[in-house]
Parts: C-alpha cells; sequence; structure tokens
C-alpha cells in the first residue's frame, strides 16, 4: 500500500500553448493536512481539477491511495471529497434538505446528512435555508456535502477565501478536528501561507505550475535563515564593536540591530564583548524570518 493519499510523476498540463502544469511531483501522505500554496494563477485549481479527473491527465501520471487514476477512475473517485470554487448549494433548501438531497442521490441513508451537520457544527442552522447562510457556513455546507459519501480525502480549492477570521477559523478546526479524529488526509489549497501555516502540516509551493518547495511545515520553517537580534543603548557604538568582531551587520536602527547566525556560542561571545566594551544590552536572541516573506522568496524564484 502507498503511504502517499496523493502522488503525481511528473504531471504537465496545457491550454493551448500556455503551460500550465509543468513537471509536477506531488506526495501528499495519508493523514496529512497538505497546504497546497502559490500565488494566484500559480496552476492550483487546475491540479486539484487534474486530481478529480474534470481534467484529463496521461497514464501514469496520477495515483490516489496507490491506484492509477485513468484506469481506476471510480475507485479513486469514491476516496475524494471536494470543494472547487462555489459549493454547488440549493438556496431554496435548507442546509439539511441540502445534504439528504444529495444523500438520495448517492443512494446513501438519510440519517448521514444530520451526522454531517453536527460534524461541521451546522447542527443549529440545519433547517435555515441555504440561501441565508454566512459565507463561513456555506463553506461548511460545502464541506459537509463533499464529506456525505465517506471519502477518506478531501480536496480544499481555496475554502477560506472571503471569509472573516471567524470563519477562517472555523474552517482551520473543523480541517485538524477531521484529520485528526476522524483519520482523513486533506490537500487545501491557497495563496496565503499565513492562512494554514497553523493547521498544514506539509505543505507544497508552486508558481507558474511548478514546485519549488515540497516538505513538511518544519523543513519549511528551517529554510527561513535565523538572524541574531540584539536590543543595546548605543547601536552605532554596538554596530561598530561587532562588525570590528566580524559580525555580519544585516541591519541596524533605534537600539535593535540584525546580524547573521553563526551560532549560539558566537552569540555568548557577542554578548559579553558589547558588555565589556561598555554597551548595555537589553535583550539578545534569535530571530527568523517570517513565513509569509519565505513564502515571497521562494515564488519569486521563478
Ligand atoms: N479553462 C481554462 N482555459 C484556459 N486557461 C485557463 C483555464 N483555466 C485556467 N487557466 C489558466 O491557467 C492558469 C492557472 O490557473 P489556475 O486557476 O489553475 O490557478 P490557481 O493557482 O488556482 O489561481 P487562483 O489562486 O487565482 O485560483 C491561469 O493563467 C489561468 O488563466
Amino acid at each position: 500500500m502507498s503511504r502517499f493519499a496523493i502522488e503525481t510523476v511528473g504531471l504537465n498540463h496545457h491550454f493551448g500553448s500556455q503551460v500550465v502544469v509543468k513537471d509536477l511531483s506531488l506526495k501528499v501522505p495519508k493523514g496529512s493536512i497538505y497546504g497546497f500554496l502559490g500565488p494566484n494563477g500559480a496552476g492550483k485549481t487546475t491540479t486539484i481539477k487534474i486530481l478529480l479527473n474534470l481534467l484529463q491527465s496521461p497514464a501514469d501520471t496520477v495515483f490516489i491511495f496507490g491506484k492509477e487514476l485513468t484506469n481506476n477512475r471510480i475507485a479513486c473517485l469514491k476516496e475524494m471529497g471536494a470543494l472547487v470554487e462555489q459549493p454547488a448549494i440549493y438556496a431554496h433548501l435548507t442546509g439539511k434538505e441540502n445534504l439528504i438531497n444529495r444523500c438520495i442521490l448517492l443512494g446513501i441513508n438519510k440519517n448521514k446528512a444530520t451526522e454531517m451537520l453536527a460534524l461541521v457544527g451546522l447542527t443549529e442552522a440545519a433547517n435555515k435555508k441555504a440561501g441565508k447562510y454566512s459565507l463561513g457556513m456555506k463553506q461548511r455546507l460545502g464541506i459537509a456535502l463533499a464529506l456525505i459519501a465517506d471519502p477518506e480525502l478531501l480536496l480544499l480549492d481555496e475554502p477560506t477565501n472571503g471569509l472573516d477570521p471567524n470563519g477562517i477559523i472555523e474552517i482551520r478546526n473543523l480541517m485538524i478536528e477531521l484529520t485528526s479524529k476522524h483519520g482523513k488526509t486533506i490537500l487545501v489549497s491557497s495563496h496565503l501561507l499565513a492562512e494554514i501555516e497553523r493547521t498544514a502540516t506539509h505543505v507544497g509551493i508552486i508558481n507558474k505550475g511548478a514546485l519549488l518547495f515540497q516538505g513538511t511545515i518544519n523543513e519549511l520553517h528551517d529554510l527561513s535563515k535565523p538572524s541574531i537580534k540584539i536590543e543595546v543603548d548605543d547601536h552605532a557604538a554596538a554596530t561598530n564593536i561587532l562588525s570590528g568582531a566580524g559580525a555580519e551587520i544585516i541591519n541596524e536602527k533605534e537600539g535593535t540591530i540584525h546580524i547573521g547566525y553563526t551560532g549560539k556560542a558566537d552569540m555568548g561571545n557577542y554578548n559579553s564583548l558589547l558588555v565589556k566594551n561598555g554597551v548595555t544590552v537589553y535583550t539578545i536572541g534569535t530571530e527568523k524570518k517570517d513565513l509569509e516573506h519565505l513564502f515571497l522568496d521562494i515564488t519569486s524564484r521563478n
């Protein structure tokens, strides 16, 4: 059995002469929340549509739980639930009726509707017309619809787009619950790293259809080069002393200096050197580039 819920092997896709997905090899581990990141137009939605077989792919390029997609279309689709673009919701029906409707279509026991409403936190709004739902509630109903046939894998295309901070937190918590309590695997796309940084266990970053980074969220964190931030009473004197000692000055202003990190021992040495030379050190510590900047750095490379 494959340890990946999704694996693509050198996947390509083009619209006319525009190459939209370029030699893409995704590896989405089972049980992960995989943040599929990239700026607008990077090729995320196109990739998700390929995974769902809504767009064609060549044989032996897409594998869902180890099964080749084009030869096992139905078996693969049974493993997947998806929310791509707007959820297909009947506005004149209640949330519950929307779910019951889907149960009837799929030949699933209607009780599943109540279970799904509870899972996505819509029990109290079950009998309200879906057209009157807030955007966040509509997204949650969309996720409930995607989950109704109990798929192992959920593909969510920018599910927090347009939501307020509360709505974002609700979707975030729902994703964590679905993986931790229900053993699902989730691929969630976003153009904002900050939005999925706290939930994703793994990250794939694409731009112009090409994969620029793939790994765990910790591996992404490790990529950001740390610096040492020092707060002092006299930054001009401190800068002289530090550069004289060979430190790489990254920037300095109003009592704060950033220098390149070269190890813990050096940090101690810089501290005593400053103190010995009459500079008061208020704080000294390491600081990492925040992930949003790292994301911008990575995506501006190609
Ligand atoms: N049906 C289509 N026909 C022609 N070009 C398309 C089609 N669908 C998408 N594209 C183009 O493919 C590129 C990738 O689009 P895609 O929607 O996959 O990007 P995305 O990463 O999901 O972006 P966004 O975050 O804006 O949704 C874009 O340049 C887009 O204009």
